[in-house]
C-alpha cells in the first residue's frame, strides 16, 4: 500500500521507514524544508539505532521518498499518519495546532477514500476535532479517522515500533479498522479496539503511570537517604511483587525526554478542564523537578566554595541510546552549575552537538577521560553504557580530586570506595555536611 506519513520527526521517520521494511511504500511529509534537504540527501537526522540501516534499505529498494508538499504526499496514498508534535501550551496543555493544521490541509487535498491515522498524543476529545474539522472540508465523508497512539522509546524505537505489545486503535465503527489492522497483524498478536476516547486516554494513562513510578521511587530515595538504606535493594525488593513489578523503579535524576514531562503536564490540564484536582499528578511533576535541584545541592555541600572550580559532567541526553536532549536533567544541572560559576568540561557519546546549539560556551571534550581530567568532581547524568564500563583506575588518576556525584547510580558504592572515590549517588547514602 502506499502511505504518506505527515510529521518526519521521531515518530514520523521510525513509523514511516518501519512501514517500508513491512513492503509498504512511503511518502515523508514535513513543513521543515532543511529536514527533508537532509533526508533527501542520505542523512538521517535523529540517533537511533537501526534506523539510518532502515531508512537505507528503503532508498535502495525505491520505497520511501520525501517532500515537504502535503498535497503530493496524500494524492496518491491510501493511508495517512499524522505524527506532527503536540508541544506544551504556557499553561501545560497540549497545543494543538499542527494536528489541526495538518487535517485542514488533508481535508482540502483528499479526493478519493483515504484511512486517516491520528498517531500523535493528543489529549482526549482531539479526535472528534479532527472529524469535525476534517468534514468541514469535506462534506461527503471520504474517510475514516482512526487513532492509533504510540508507544515506542527512545533509544528503542525500531524495536519497540516493530514489536508492540499491545496497539491500540481508536474508531467510531469497527468496521472501519480492518485496513490498520491488517498491517498490524503480522507484528502484534493484542490489538485493542476501543473508541477515540479511550485509545486517547490510554495514551496519556500509561505515560503519567510510568512518570508516577519514577517520582514514587525517588521519593522513597530520599527516605532512603536520611535513614541509612539503599534505594536500589528497596526498589528490587518491591519490584519481585508481580504486582509491583521490577519496571521504572530506577532512582535518579528523574524523568526527562519529549514525552513524560509534556504528557503529565497535559493530563494535569485535562483532568482539571474536567473538573479533578489532579493532586497525585502535581505532586509527580512537582518530585521531579526538585530532584534536578537537590542533586546540585549536593555538590554546593561537598564543595562549598564553587566559583571557578572545574566541574566534569558525564552525559547530556536524557537518557542513554539517544542524541534527544528535549527536558534531559543536563538542561537543568549545567544552567545551575553556570549560575554557581564552575567551569564546565562535558562528555557525552550523541548528544554534544545538540547541546551545542543551546550552550556553545561549555568545554566539549573528546571522550569521558578528557572530561574527568583536573576534575574538582565529577558528575554523571546519563546512564550511558560506556560510562558504566570506564577504567576507573584511570578517571580517578586523572581527577584532581576524586569526588563523583552519580545522578544514574551506575556503580556499586562498595567498589568505589576500593578506588578510593569519594562516591555519592542517589538515595544510598547522607551528605553530612
Ligand atoms: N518522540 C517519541 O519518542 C514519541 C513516542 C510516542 C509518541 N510521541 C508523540 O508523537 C508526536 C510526534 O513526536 P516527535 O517526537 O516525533 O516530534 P518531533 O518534534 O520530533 O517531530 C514532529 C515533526 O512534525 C513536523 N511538523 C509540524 N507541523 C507540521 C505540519 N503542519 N506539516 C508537516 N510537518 C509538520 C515538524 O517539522 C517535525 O519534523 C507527539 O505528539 C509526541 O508526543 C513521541
Ligand atoms: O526507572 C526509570 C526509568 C526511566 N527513567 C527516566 O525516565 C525518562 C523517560 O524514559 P523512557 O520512558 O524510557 O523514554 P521515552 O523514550 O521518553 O519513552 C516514554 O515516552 C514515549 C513517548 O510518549 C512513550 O511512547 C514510551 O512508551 C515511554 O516510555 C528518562 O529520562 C529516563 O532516564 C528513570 O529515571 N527511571
Amino acid at each position: 500500500m502506499r502511505i504518506c506519513v505527515i510529521g518526519s520527526g521521531y515518530v514520523g521517520l521510525v513509523t514511516g521507514s518501519c512501514l517500508t521494511g513491512m513492503g509498504h511504500s512511503v511518502t515523508l511529509v514535513d513543513r521543515d524544508g532543511d529536514k527533508i534537504a537532509r533526508l533527501k540527501s542520505g542523512e538521517t537526522p535523529i540517533y537511533e539505532p537501526g534506523l539510518a540501516d532502515l531508512v537505507g534499505k528503503a532508498r535502495g529498494a525505491g520505497l520511501i521518498e520525501y517532500t515537504t508538499n502535503l498535497n503530493e504526499g496524500v494524492k496518491n496514498a491510501g493511508m495517512i499518519f499524522i505524527t506532527v508534535d503536540t508541544p506544551c501550551n504556557k499553561d501545560g496543555s497540549a497545543n494543538l495546532s499542527r494536528v489541526l493544521q495538518v487535517a485542514e490541509e488533508i481535508g482540502k487535498n483528499i479526493d478519493d477514500f483515504k484511512t486517516i491515522v491520528l498517531k500523535s498524543t493528543v489529549p482526549v476529545g482531539t479526535t472528534r476535532l479532527v472529524n469535525e474539522c476534517l468534514q468541514k472540508q469535506r462534506r461527503s465523508q471520504n474517510f475514516e479517522l482512526l487513532t492509533n497512539p504510540e508507544f515506542l522509546r527512545e533509544g528503542n524505537a525500531v524495536y519497540d515500533f516493530l514489536h508492540p505489545e499491545r496497539v491500540i486503535i481508536g474508531t467510531e465503527r469497527s468496521s472501519y479498522t480492518k485496513t490498520l489492522t491488517n498491517i498490524y497483524k503480522h507484528i502484534c498478536e493484542r490489538i485493542i479496539i476501543t473508541n477515540w476516547e479511550n485509545a486517547e486516554l490510554i495514551k496519556y494513562s500509561a505515560n503519567a503511570f510510568l512518570a508516577a513510578k519514577i517520582s514514587f521511587i525517588n521519593e522513597i530515595a530520599c527516605v532512603c537517604e536520611e535513614v541509612g538504606a539503599d534505594i536500589t535493594k528497596v526498589a528490587e525488593g518491591i519490584g519481585y511483587d508481580s504486582r509491583i513489578g521490577p519496571h521504572f523503579l530506577k532512582a535518579g535524576l528523574g524523568y526527562g525526554g519529549s514525552c513524560l514531562p509534556k504528557d503529565v503536564s497535559a493530563m494535569i490540564a485535562t483532568g482539571q478542564k474536567a473538573g479533578c484536582e489532579m493532586r497525585l499528578l502535581r505532586s509527580v511533576a512537582q518530585v521531579n523537578s526538585d530532584q534536578r535541584r537537590k542533586f546540585v545541592k549536593k555538590l554546593s555541600k561537598l564543595l562549598p566554595e564553587q566559583t571557578g572550580l572545574a566541574i566534569g559532567v558525564w552525559g547530556l541526553s536524557f537518557k542513554p541510546g539517544t542524541d534527544d536532549i528535549r527536558e534531559s536533567s543536563a538542561l537543568e544541572v549545567i544552567a545551575q552549575l553556570k549560575e554557581l560559576g564552575c567551569l564546565i568540561k562535558v562528555y557525552d557519546p550523541a548528544a554534544m552537538p545538540n547541546f551545542k546549539l543551546l550552550h556553545p560556551d561549555l568545554h566539549y571534550c573528546n571522550d569521558l577521560y578528557e572530561a574527568a581530567r583536573e576534575s574538582e568532581a565529577l558528575l554523571i547524568l546519563t546512564d550511558w553504557q560506556e560510562f558504566v564500563n570506564a577504567d576507573l583506575n584511570k578517571v580517578g588518576s586523572l581527577m584532581k580530586s576524586k569526588v563523583i556525584i552519580d545522578g544514574r547510580n551506575i556503580y556499586e558504592p562498595d567498589l568505589m570506595k576500593k578506588f578510593a572515590f569519594k562516591y555519592y549517588s542517589i538515595g544510598r547514602q547522607k551528605i553530612d555536611k
